[in-house]
Formats: C-alpha cells, structure tokens, sequence
C-alpha cells in the first residue's frame, strides 16, 4: 500500500477507538515497555502525546521511567514548522509544557540537549515488516534520525502491516516496535 492511503486509513482507525480500547491498549504498550533493557541507557528521547488525534499516552511511559529509573534523562521534542527540523529538550515534567498551533505540547524552560541520545520513542501511523515507518508526512523524524546513532524505537496501537510500497531515499528504519502485544525487532 501507498503512503497515504496508509495514513488516510490509520488516522480514521485511530479516531474510531473507543476511550476504553484505548485505555486499554496504553496499558499494554506501557507493560511491553517495561521489558525493554535500560541499563546502558542514559538518556531517551520520547515525544509528547497529541492526544486529539488518539497518539499513544507516553505520559505513561514517562511517569514510569521518573519512579523506576530516576537517573535516565528524558528528553522531548520541539517541532519547528518552518524548517521541519525539531530541537530536543530536557523534560522539567508537565507543568513546563504547553500547547503549540498543532496541539503538540512542547517545553518551555527545558534545556536544550545537544549531546548523544541513547534511545528514541518514535511516533508513527503505522510500521511495516520491514521496518519502515509511515507519519504525519512532514519528515520530521527522517530528518532527526539521519544524523543520531541511538536504538528506534516505534511505538504502535496497531500490529505491523505487510509492507509500504513507496519507501524513499530518506526514510529510516526502526530497530524495533513496541506494539500492544509484543515488541518486534525489525
Ligand atoms: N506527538 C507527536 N509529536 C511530533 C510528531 C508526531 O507524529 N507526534 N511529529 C512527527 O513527525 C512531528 C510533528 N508532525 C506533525 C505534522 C503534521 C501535523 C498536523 O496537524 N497536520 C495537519 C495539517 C497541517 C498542514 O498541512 O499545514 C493535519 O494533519 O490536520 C501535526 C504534527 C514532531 N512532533
Ligand atoms: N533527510 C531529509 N532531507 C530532506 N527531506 C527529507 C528528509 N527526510 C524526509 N524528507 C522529506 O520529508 C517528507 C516526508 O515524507 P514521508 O511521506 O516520508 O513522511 P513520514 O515519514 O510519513 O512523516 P514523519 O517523519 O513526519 O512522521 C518527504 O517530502 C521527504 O522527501
């Protein structure tokens, strides 16, 4: 399948899920990512959740990493529209936050974090067998992803479709996907 027609299906899915699936399948992708292995993590890079268009709650995820692994550095994003290119920040917790014109809540006072990065948390509408991963459209994480050397980590409500036809040049693989189910090494 193509690109969009892949987008165009996964956001209208997304939108269809009820409160309690989603609950649900937040929960679930929360017990997966507690088995991932931390320990040569020092930091990771997780985005905010847009909640409007039914994203994965990585609220859950990061309130987790605070209690359990108190010593990781958590790191969000901040999208700038005009370049397509986002800056990364440290997360002070959610009263640094606050909504951009996309309803993406971004930091305000966190750091700017220039350094290496251990570990990304991916956004996606979708992933395939092979890797590959299908956004908003934007290439906001190509373009992150090209220049870092950390472990990719999708994170998905939906199992792996078959495969996107129409992969290009830029686009980069995912090392694994965290599912509701299971988490996939690609
Ligand atoms: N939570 C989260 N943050 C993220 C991403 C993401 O997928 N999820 N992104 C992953 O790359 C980047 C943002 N990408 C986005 C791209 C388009 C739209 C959006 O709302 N588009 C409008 C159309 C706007 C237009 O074309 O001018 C829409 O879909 O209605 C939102 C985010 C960076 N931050
Ligand atoms: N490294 C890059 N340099 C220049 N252009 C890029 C780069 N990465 C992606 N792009 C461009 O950005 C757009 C991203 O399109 P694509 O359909 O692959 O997005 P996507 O992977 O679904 O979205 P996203 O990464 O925003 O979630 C394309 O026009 C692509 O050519």
């Amino acid at each position: 399948m193509l690109k969009a027609e892949i987008r165009k299906q996964a956001l209208k899915d997304r939108l269809l899920l009820n409160d309690s699936l989603y609950h649900a399948l937040n929960e679930s992708l929360l017990k997966q990512f507690k088995t991932l292995n931390f320990s040569q993590i020092k930091n990771i890079h997780i985005f905010l959740p847009i909640t409007e268009k039914k994203e994965p709650n990585t609220f859950l995820l990061i309130e987790w990493l605070s209690k359990t692994h108190p010593e990781i550095k958590i790191i969000v994003p901040k999208a700038d529209f005009e370049t397509a290119l986002m800056t990364h920040h440290e997360y002070l917790g959610k009263d640094d936050l606050k909504k951009n014109l996309y309803n993406i809540l971004e930091p305000q006072k966190g750091s700017l974090h220039e350094g290496e990065i251990n570990m990304v948390i991916i956004p996606l509408l979708a992933f395939d067998k092979h890797g590959y991963r299908v956004g908003y459209g934007k290439g906001f994480y190509d373009r992150f992803l090209q220049d870092i050397n950390a472990q990719k980590i999708g994170l998905s409500l939906y199992p792996a479709i078959e495969k996107i036809d129409d992969v290009n040049e830029h686009d980069i693989k995912l090392d694994f996907c965290i599912t509701p189910t299971e988490i996939i090494k690609l």
